[in-house]
């Protein structure tokens, strides 16, 4: 049996804290009053003579190099003013800063009071830079550096920051004057300021200090769980789809925060889920599987019992709902929905439900408290029974070569619109059957082929067209001859479809080279007798080796059929076709 739900569950209990060794966003700035000492009130957006006057008052930024303090415009060509002729105020500030520093810390994944001191103010003009450099530790307990830039228009100047074998490149360009972007990094990675191309950068420069005793905070560092991830992953990948594979087709990890499905998105994830989130993020890039975020809905029904502290009260016949508890269930669904990538994109892939084995760890929803349950009374023939919902976020992932196996988990309703919208998008894209997205569409198609609902009988009297003709309307602009024959001779012959399906049959046939259309019963007088198609005639039982006798046989493809097109075992093969 696969331990691999257990496996990786396992791992991810271990990543519980979250952040990054950069944290970097945009806050709302409501008019700030800055105020320079030999320059006065300095308005906001910065103006270009008031930044001639504020480097007029500034002192070249010096850097150190052990104990020494220097000047080199070749190193650092920048003006600085000291925090004691700096004053930035107004009632709105404080909450700004704090908001700021609070979003820091959060993104630097420390926990704890963080308090932020102004350092110095920086004026970067045209041509201002700082090479690469760490910062020093400036006062105790001093963990990071956070830079606020204020607005002012600029190009270049980008920060770059480097930890290990990452890089963040950071604009800190607000377009809106009344926000401030601010970045906040580990002061020990080495970071740069490159040229500043057109205008002038301003800068205000924090010492980040944790207050308390303990050890500094580090980046977290969770390198060892995503290289184990990365090799647990790809097993999985590379067993799939094998002989001897039992894994399951997706693993869902239900996060720890309750998310709406208007927040739901990878940035907006909090604590421990943001951690997890990172680390998969990792793994699944390099095991080449997709990364998903979704919301999961369990819903389950059953009988309901009288809860054991209602015996004392029984007799009153209230109808508290707390009298009931829940007891068997007798029915669960599970779906997933509102699908989020990494990157941001919301991938239009509809209700897809999810398997019992599924679940990371294979407990996951255990003990999950129910968002909402109801009880019902029991009436003359009914005993007492309940129903609850519980919703939560969930991270899915699946190989990136098994997608559309996981999509036909969802059935018709998902894939056929999917299936329509990789067929428009091909034909747009120029109808070429060498297009990777005409591929896509007949790997969708072999998958849905392949779970085809199958019930054996009569074709329906519908006058509709039903799934058969939208399917096979769908081969028939695809233009796929292999799966048009694989669904006319498995699942047409089958009797699974309709009169309202004939026309599509029919056009479909058409498709197909004219000595196998005649072999199907294109070719003769009329395909349509009865409104059904003769097709459903040829149909016989399977003989002993699972080929079917007389003119069922002729009734299947002529051509030996490549992997992707062959059917599973026990069902008719092309001996003595054609
Ligand atoms: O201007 C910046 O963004 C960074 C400044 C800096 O690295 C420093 O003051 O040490
Ligand atoms: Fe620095």
């Amino acid at each position: 049996m696969t331990t691999i739900p257990a496996d990786l569950a396992a791992l991810l209990a271990t990543v519980r804290r979250p952040g990054d060794f950069f944290a970097a966003g945009t806050a709302e700035l409501l008019a700030p009053l800055l105020e320079v000492e030999g320059v006065g009130p300095v308005a906001l957006p910065l103006l270009p003579t008031q930044a001639g006057q504020l480097a007029a008052v500034a002192e070249p930024a010096p850097y150190g190099r052990g104990a020494e303090t220097l000047i080199d415009p070749a190193v650092r060509h920048c003006r600085q003013i000291g925090p004691d002729r700096v004053h930035i105020r107004g009632r709105h500030w404080a909450r700004t800063l704090e908001a700021i520093v609070a979003r820091a810390a959060e993104g630097l994944g420390v926990d704890g009071p963080v308090a932020a001191e102004f350092y110095k103010l920086l004026l970067y003009e045209e041509g201002g830079f700082f090479v690469g450099h760490r910062d020093t530790e400036k006062v105790p307990g001093m963990f990071a550096t956070l830079v606020v830039a204020l607005p002012s228009s600029f190009a270049g100047g980008e920060l770059v920051v480097r930890h290990k074998d990452r890089e963040a490149r950071l604009g800190l360009q607000c377009d809106d004057p009344a926000e401030v972007a601010f970045a906040a990094f580990y002061a020990d990675c080495v970071h740069e300021v490159l040229p500043v191309t057109e205008g002038c950068r301003l800068i205000l420069v924090y010492n980040l200090v944790r207050r308390g005793r303990g050890r500094a905070p580090e980046p977290p560092d969770y390198a060892a769980e995503q290289a184990r991830a990365t090799v647990l992953l790809q097993r999985w990948r590379r067993g799939k789809g094998g002989e001897e594979d039992d894994t399951p087709e997706k693993l869902v990890y239900p996060l720890e925060h309750a998310y709406t499905p208007a927040e739901l998105g990878f940035a907006a994830l909090k604590g421990a889920d943001a951690a997890v989130a990172a680390v998969l993020a990792a793994a699944t890039r390099e095991a080449r599987c997709d990364l998903h975020l979704a919301l999961l809905t369990v819903e389950e029904s059953g009988a309901a019992e009288y809860a054991e502290s209602y015996g004392s009260r029984r007799g009153r016949w209230d109808t508290e709902e707390d009298e009931f508890e829940a007891g068997e269930v007798f029915d669960r669904s599970m779906t997933l929905s509102d699908w989020r990538r990494p990157d941001g994109g919301a991938p239009a892939l509809g209700e897809i439900p999810v398997e019992a084995e599924e679940f990371v760890p294979p407990d996951a929803c255990d003990d999950l408290e129910p968002d909402e349950e109801h009880f019902r009374e029991a009436t003359g023939n009914e005993g007492a029974s309940f129903e609850r919902s519980y919703r939560r976020a969930a991270l899915v992932l699946w190989p990136s070569d098994r997608v559309f196996a996981v999509l036909s988990q969802a059935g018709l309703r998902v894939t056929l619109p999917y299936l329509d919208g990789l067929a428009g998008r091909w034909a747009e894209g120029g109808g070429e059957q060498t297009s990777p997205l005409w591929r896509e569409a007949h790997d969708l198609a072999g998958h849905m082929l392949a779970q085809w609902p199958r019930r054996d009988g009569y074709p329906r009297s519908d006058e509709t067209p039903g799934d058969t003709a939208r399917m096979l309307d769908l081969l028939t602009r695809l233009d796929d001859t292999a799966l048009i024959e694989r669904f006319l001779a498995e699942v047409t012959a089958a009797g699974v479809y309709g009169k309202g399906d004939n026309a599509a049959i029919v056009a479909a046939l058409g498709r197909l080279p004219p000595p196998r259309a005649a072999g199907r019963g294109a070719g003769r007088a009329h395909p349509v007798r009865d409104g059904h198609l003769q097709l459903r005639r040829l149909r016989r039982p399977p003989g002993p080796d699972g080929c079917r006798p007389g003119s069922a046989a002729r009734f299947r493809p002529c051509r030996r059929r490549n992997q992707a097109d062959r059917g599973a075992p026990g069902e008719p093969c092309p001996r003595g076709a054609g």
